[in-house]
C-alpha cells in the first residue's frame, strides 16, 4: 500500500456532519465542502490540507497497484464496492442536508460541473441537478446501511458521570433534610409529660415505663 491505513467509521460520521455540499473554488482545494471531504482531498471534518488524503482517495491509495491509479482503477473489482459505498455515503448526506438541488453550485465550478450542465460522458444527457437526488425516492434503488454514531470523547463521559453524581448527592441531601425537619416538627409537638413516662427506680437501679 502507498498508505498504511484505511478510513475509519468516525471519518464517515465527520463528513456526514458537513452542511455545505461544496465551497469555492469548487475544487480539490476546497474547505468545508462535503464533496471534497468524501472525495478525500480534505480532512473528513472539512479543513483542506495538501498533505491529507481521506475517505475515497485514502482507500484508493491503500489498494495501490491497479486500484491506486486513476486511469486503471475501474479494472480492480474492488472499485465497484468502493464507489458504491461512496455513493451510499452521498445518498445519506443528501437525506440529511439537501431537500433539493438549490444548494448545488449554479456556476463557477470546473468545466461540466455547474448545476444545469450535462454530466459527461452519459447518454442520454443528464444534468448534475437531476442526479442530486436521493436514490430510493428518485432512482429506483436504496442502500441498507447502518451509519455509525458519534463517539463521545472520554472528557464528555467524565463530565456526564460527575454531573450525575452531583445530582444524586443533591437529591439525597434534600430528602434527608426534609425527613429530619418533619421528624423535628413531630417531636416538637409531643407533650412534655404524656400519660406514659419513664420512672427510674433508685432502689434497684432499673428504668421502667409507667
Ligand atoms: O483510481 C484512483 C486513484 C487515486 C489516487 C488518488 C489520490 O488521492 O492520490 N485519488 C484517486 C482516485 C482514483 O479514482
Amino acid at each position: 500500500p502507498m498508505v498504511q491505513r484505511l478510513p475509519e467509521p468516525q471519518d464517515v460520521v465527520a463528513c456526514l456532519e458537513l452542511t455545505a455540499f461544496d465551497s469555492p473554488p469548487f475544487y480539490s482545494t476546497s474547505s468545508d465542502s462535503f464533496r471534497n471531504s468524501i472525495e478525500g482531498y480534505s480532512a473528513p471534518q472539512g479543513n483542506y490540507d495538501p498533505a491529507v488524503r481521506s475517505l475515497h482517495n485514502l482507500a484508493h491509495l491503500f489498494l495501490n497497484g491497479t486500484g491506486g491509479q486513476t486511469h486503471l482503477s475501474p479494472n480492480d473489482p474492488i472499485f465497484v464496492l468502493l464507489h458504491t459505498f461512496t455513493d451510499a455515503v452521498f445518498d445519506e448526506w443528501l437525506r440529511r442536508h439537501a431537500p433539493d438541488a438549490s444548494i448545488y453550485p449554479l456556476e463557477n465550478t470546473p468545466i461540466g460541473h455547474n448545476r444545469e450542465f450535462n454530466m459527461v460522458p452519459f447518454w442520454p444527457p443528464v444534468t448534475n441537478a437531476e442526479m442530486f437526488v436521493t436514490a430510493a425516492e428518485n432512482l429506483g434503488y436504496s442502500y441498507e446501511a447502518e451509519w455509525p454514531g458519534r463517539r463521545h470523547s472520554s472528557s464528555i463521559v467524565t463530565v456526564a458521570v460527575v454531573t450525575a453524581l452531583i445530582v444524586v448527592a443533591i437529591i439525597f441531601a434534600a430528602s434527608t433534610c426534609a425527613v429530619r425537619s418533619r421528624a423535628y416538627r413531630t417531636e416538637g409537638r409531643q407533650p412534655l409529660l404524656g400519660d406514659q413516662y419513664q420512672r427510674y427506680d433508685d432502689h434497684d437501679r432499673t428504668q421502667s415505663v409507667v
